[in-house]
């Protein structure tokens, strides 16, 4: 069996263009939507991601607003950028990029940020308020890669009812997130929730109709461990120097030869970046919208 292609370049393309015509129907009645981004540092990944945040801006009518921080900077200082953008009209929502330096308190951080301008759904009452499953139908920000691994799975006609996913990683943006979002009612499926000390990863994988693997860590989900027909999502994100090239590349979390064994697979990179990207956009979209009925 070769899989098919989740394409999320594809499928956010699609989004993007439902999106740029909700920002102009917005635009028409005097409401413009504005995204903010925090940037501490000058890591070349988390610079990459920021500047393509503001391209999609862009692209699709949301203004951009931009705080790019020295490495140097103090909790307070930080906190102090926080609650200016917590103040400005013009800043519909905003987040802050991760990971940020050592010296900052993360969690802090991402406290400060008002829930109401939370755009990533990273603070712990938007995340609350998903655990407790009050988040419906669509009233408080959801976290941008579950969200949007989700919606790459719908809009390629997979029904998530009764599936059993076995989610590999327990990191906040995605591994912890995405299991009460996937048991809600609405998408009914049955969430196993593994990471890099679960003992007998790989017969937990093969009883897997969908593997979420964002564990980080190249190669964990081998083609022995994917039953054959399973969907595979491969959003784990890490860094080699390619030997031939002596380029950097994106190394995935998935074997390349589970293509040979699952029915849909989404490529790493081209499938879930993209969505995570464009789940941003639609929070920023959606909160303009439930601010302005
Ligand atoms: N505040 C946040 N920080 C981080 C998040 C997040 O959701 N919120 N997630 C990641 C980084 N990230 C978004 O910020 C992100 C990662 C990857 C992509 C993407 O489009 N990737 C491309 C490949 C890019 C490459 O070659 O490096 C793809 O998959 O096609 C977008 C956004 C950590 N921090």
């Amino acid at each position: 069996m070769t899989a098919q292609i989740l394409d999320g370049k594809a499928v956010s393309s699609t989004i993007k263009a439902e999106l740029k015509e909700r920002v102009t129907a917005l635009r028409e009645r005097g409401i413009v939507p504005g995204l903010g981004t925090v940037l501490v540092g000058s890591d070349p990944g988390s610079q990459w991601y920021v500047a393509g945040k503001h391209r999609d801006c862009a692209e699709v009518g949301i203004e951009s607003i931009r705080r790019d921080l020295p490495e140097s900077i103090t909790q307070e200082e930080l906190e102090a950028v926080l609650d200016e953008l917590n103040a400005d009209p013009a800043c519909t929502g905003y987040i802050v990029q991760l990971p940020l330096p050592a010296h900052l308190d993360t969690d802090a951080i991402l406290e400060r940020v008002d829930p109401e301008k939370d755009a990533d759904g990273l603070h712990p009452t938007n995340l609350g308020r998903l655990v407790l499953n009050v988040n419906r139908p669509i009233s408080t920000p959801l976290p941008c890669t579950p969200r949007g691994a989700i919606e790459l799975m719908q809009r390629h006609g997979i029904e998530l009812a009764g599936k059993h996913v076995v989610v590999v990683g327990r990191g906040v943006t995605v591994g912890r997130a995405i299991g009460p979002l996937l048991t809600r009612r609405e998408f009914n499926a049955t969430v196993t929730l593994t990471h890099t000390g679960t003992v007998g990863l790989d017969d937990l994988l093969r009883t897997a109709d969908v593997i979420v693997a964002a564990a980080g860590v190249p190669g964990i989900v081998k083609a022995s461990a994917v039953k054959p027909g399973a969907i595979v999502l491969d959003v784990g994100v890490s860094r080699e120097t390619d030997p031939e090239t002596g380029k950097s590349r994106v190394v995935g979390d998935v074997d390349p030869a589970a293509a040979d064994v699952a029915s849909w697979i989404s490529p790493n990179p081209g499938g879930i970046g993209p969505m995570t990207r464009v789940q941003l956009l639609t929070n920023v979209v959606d909160t303009a919208e439930r601010l302005n009925p």
